[in-house]
């Protein structure tokens, strides 16, 4: 049994997906960035854990094509709302066909732009502590500038999920001195002794971290 053959094991008996996400995450797949798509066992976990909390007001940080925006906004209740941030209007065009296919358009609000700029003025907007989950899945450099935001942004007992803190592994190799590495590193380090926060590190797909504010 193979790594990938055991990955379309989880996929087959551990995700639900509607035909809109399939449809997403085919098209998505045809990209030449296809590996930032989240995958679809760590979209069950997002959608589940929101669930769980009974996640009404969700931030996203990295839209890409959508789809982990569509499995999330599936998850919310009629009366909630997902604003997911992202600078690339050719890759959120495919993301917003597919969420009015599914029926969630009017529960997503897509704000492009650079996701610091985005992130200052949501501030302003809905004032802290306005989100119950926030999913961080953008540039790894900024990745612990989004951390101190969503701190802010997130509700005593709320939740923050980061994904791709293994990198490819490479955070665990110490020859390994790439920007990206270095900063997930760091942060990672930083969670690990932050005293703000429980968290739970996953050997999910690309590593997934758990994040739940204390008080
Ligand atoms: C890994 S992808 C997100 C994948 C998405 N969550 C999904 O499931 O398909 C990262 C996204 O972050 C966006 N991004 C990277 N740096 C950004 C920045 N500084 N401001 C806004 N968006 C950024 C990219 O345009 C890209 O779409």
């Amino acid at each position: 049994m193979t790594d990938i053959q055991i990955r379309h094991y989880a996929v087959e008996f551990g995700t639900r997906q509607t035909e809109v996400q399939r449809k997403l995450r085919e098209e998505t797949l045809a990209l030449p960035e296809a590996n930032m798509v989240t995958s679809p066992p760590a979209g069950q976990l997002l959608a589940f854990l929101m669930k769980t909390i009974g996640a009404k007001r969700v931030l996203e940080i990295g839209t890409y094509t959508g789809y982990s925006a569509l499995t999330m906004a599936l998850a919310l209740p009629p009366d909630g709302r997902l604003i997911t941030l992202d600078a690339s209007e050719e890759w959120t065009a495919i993301a917003r066909r597919h969420w009015r296919e599914a029926g969630v358009a009017d529960l997503v609000a897509l704000k492009l732009g650079d996701a610091i700029a985005s992130l200052e003025r949501l501030l302003g907007d809905e004032g802290e502590g306005a989100f119950d989950f926030v999913y961080i899945d953008a540039d790894k450099e900024n990745y612990d500038t989004y951390y101190e935001y969503s701190l802010r942004f997130i509700r005593p007992a709320g939740l923050i999920c980061f994904d791709n803190v293994f990198w490819g592994r490479s955070v665990a190799d110490p020859q390994d001195h790439s920007s990206e590495t270095v900063a997930l590193r760091r942060l990672n380090a930083k969670i690990r002794d932050d005293e703000r926060v429980d968290m739970s590190m996953l050997p999910l797909g690309d590593g997934m971290t758990l994040v739940r504010r204390r008080s």
